[in-house]
């Protein structure tokens, strides 16, 4: 029997961002695992034109939930949806709520988030900050929690290159800050956000420092833990290999390499992919809400979800077996054959950027142009380059991340709860999980048909043609003009034709004399 599993039983459970990739991936695994547990309280707000039911019932009837109805059918009445928006005072929750929420929980998870790397100053730190201190306090007046766990990230503290298991101070309190955007304009919080964030590479890693120290000020007598992952991927194993559902972090990039547009990255080859599967994410979240609920450690203990220094991935083996896997299932109407060059030189950079990216796509827009469409490439092609700038900071550094909390949590566990809630990614084999991954994208995010393999291959074979035509017919117009302008390339001319020639010649001759 799961310790684990059994302490879910019958708790009353409060998930912030379940809507979001690994809140759902957290919903359903406890939904799975406890199945008897009382009720999943999440805090949802509208969106794009749907209601909080809506939305609900989508998550529940997609292809995540499909294996969590065989061992709970009744899963509708376990979740509760409760209309909240976090960046609003109160996070705008009717008074009723509140109260049933405050009597009621057992267990907070807390992953809500902007994930924006450029998002304002002001909505990150509200979002990231001052709802996480809201939350605490909402916390401490609930008489039966036993304990809270906040989601936070291992790039928090991506300033430094060896990262502890603990909480760093801010260069400014947080509360100063929270104080100073309730005054201060928004064209002002622009203007000093730079200074503020220093050596954080983005808004959305500084705000997220911020979280962390706010949960160590606020933490009062609260049982806490935090959870900080690193670039979380597609599942794993559960509920099955390789599901994903937004184009944050890898996710795009792989969409942008495989459909052929994205074909070279300011990479360092071998600096660290510190990739982690949401599910291994989610099943150290559990173990460790089970194992700060029961065991009660005396201070807030933070545990690092990273891959890095149990089983090393580099870029350069991520990018060779991303490229692979193209080849055996590629993407439906790819622009150009997938390739992938990482370069970690600015100028090579650059100029894969002019020869391969910005020139294909001006082409393209001509063509669509001539033939009286609308041109699309050049503006797609700035934004995929846009993001692939945003990310570069994470792909040409290595972190070292230590992990002596989560090897004591993974040698706390019983072999039950090691098999049931597997988090570590030594057993991880990195090809077949790319592999999985990849296709997982094709699936999920651009809900291409299997079926549509052969038509995909013949146009990648297409591909190849029509690029071995231009570069022949763009080698042929470069070495007329040379030949028309220089002697120097006349007489190279003449030389390799007058060898040809004789080489022909002399090849017939012994052909002739051997019959
Ligand atoms: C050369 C071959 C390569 C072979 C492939 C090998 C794979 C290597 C992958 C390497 C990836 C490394 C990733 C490192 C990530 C580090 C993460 C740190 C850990 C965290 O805690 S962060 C959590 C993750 N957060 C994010 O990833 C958010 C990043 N996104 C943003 O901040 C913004 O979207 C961005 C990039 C600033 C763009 O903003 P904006 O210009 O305003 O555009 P939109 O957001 O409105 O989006 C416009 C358009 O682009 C699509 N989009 C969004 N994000 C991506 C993406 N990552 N890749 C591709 N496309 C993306 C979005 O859906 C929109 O499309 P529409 O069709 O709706 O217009
Ligand atoms: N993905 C990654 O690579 C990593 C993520 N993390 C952390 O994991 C956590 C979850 O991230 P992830 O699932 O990827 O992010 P997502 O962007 O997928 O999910 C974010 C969640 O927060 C919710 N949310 C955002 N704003 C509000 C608001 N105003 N009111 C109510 N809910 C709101 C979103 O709701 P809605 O659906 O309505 O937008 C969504 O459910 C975050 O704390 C993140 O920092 C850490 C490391 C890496």
């Amino acid at each position: 029997m799961s310790m684990i599993a059994a302490f879910y039983s019958g708790k009353s459970i409060l998930i912030t961002g379940a809507t979001g990739f690994l809140g759902k991936v957290l919903m359903e695994k406890l939904l799975r695992t406890s199945p008897d547990l009382k009720v999943i309280y999440i805090l949802v707000r509208p969106k794009a034109g749907q209601t909080l039911q809506q939305r609900i019932f989508q998550i529940l009837n997609s292809k995540l939930f499909e294996k969590v109805k065989e061992v709970c059918p009744n899963v509708h009445e376990k979740i509760r949806a409760i209309y909240a928006d976090l960046s609003q005072n109160d996070f705008a929750i009717s008074k009723e709520d509140m109260q049933e929420l405050l009597s009621c929980t057992n267990v907070i998870f807390h992953c809500a988030a902007t994930v924006r790397f450029d998002d304002t100053l002001r909505h990150a730190v509200q979002l990231n900050v001052t709802a996480t201190r809201q939350l605490l306090l909402m916390a401490s007046q609930m008489p039966k929690l036993e304990v809270f766990i906040h989601i936070s990230t291992a790039y928090s503290n991506c300033n430094l290159k060896h990262i502890d298991e603990v909480i760093y101070p801010c260069p400014v309190e947080p509360k100063k800050i929270i104080d100073s955007l309730e005054w201060l304009d928004d064209a002002i919080i622009e203007e000093i956000a730079p200074k503020l964030i220093r050596d954080w590479p983005n808004i959305y890693t500084y705000t997220k420092a911020l979280g962390e120290m706010v949960v160590q000020q606020e933490s009062r007598n609260l049982n806490i833990a935090i959870i900080r992952p690193s670039i979380v991927g597609a599942t794993w194993q559960e509920p099955f290999p390789g599901w994903v559902d937004n184009v944050n972090g890898p996710n795009g990039l792989i969409i942008a390499a495989g459909k052929g547009f994205l074909r070279a990255l300011k990479a360092t080859p071998k600096a660290v992919a510190d990739l982690i599967p949401v599910d291994t994410v989610v099943n150290l979240t559990l173990a460790v809400g089970w194992y700060t609920a029961v065991h009660r450690p005396k201070s807030t203990l933070v545990y690092h979800s990273t891959s890095g220094n149990f089983n090393p991935c580099n870029w350069h083996k991520m990018g060779v077996q991303v490229l692979a896997t193209f080849e055996k299932i590629p993407f439906e109407r790819a622009f150009r054959r997938p390739y992938a060059n990482f370069t970690s030189n600015n100028f090579t950079s650059l100029y894969w950027n002019a020869v391969s990216h910005r020139a294909p796509a001006i082409i393209y827009d001509c063509y669509l142009r001539l033939t009286g469409r609308k041109p699309r490439m050049t503006k797609l092609m700035n934004q995929i380059l846009r993001t692939a700038s945003m990310l570069e900071y994470f792909i040409n550094r290595s972190w070292e991340w230590s992990t002596y909390n989560t090897e004591m949590l993974m040698s706390e566990l019983s072999p039950e709860d090691q098999r049931v809630f597997n988090f570590d990614v030594r057993q991880l084999n990195w090809l077949e999980y790319i592999e999985n991954y990849v296709l997982g994208v094709k699936k999920y995010l651009l809900k291409e048909d299997m079926a549509g393999i052969p038509e995909a291959k013949q146009h990648l074979k297409r591909l190849r043609n029509i690029h071995y035509l231009f570069n022949t017919a763009l080698f042929l117009i470069v070495w007329r003009l040379l030949i028309a302008r220089s002697q120097m390339a006349r007489n190279v001319w003449f030389f390799i034709v007058s060898f040809c020639y004789k080489f022909l010649s002399y090849f017939r001759a012994s052909s002739t004399l051997k019959v």
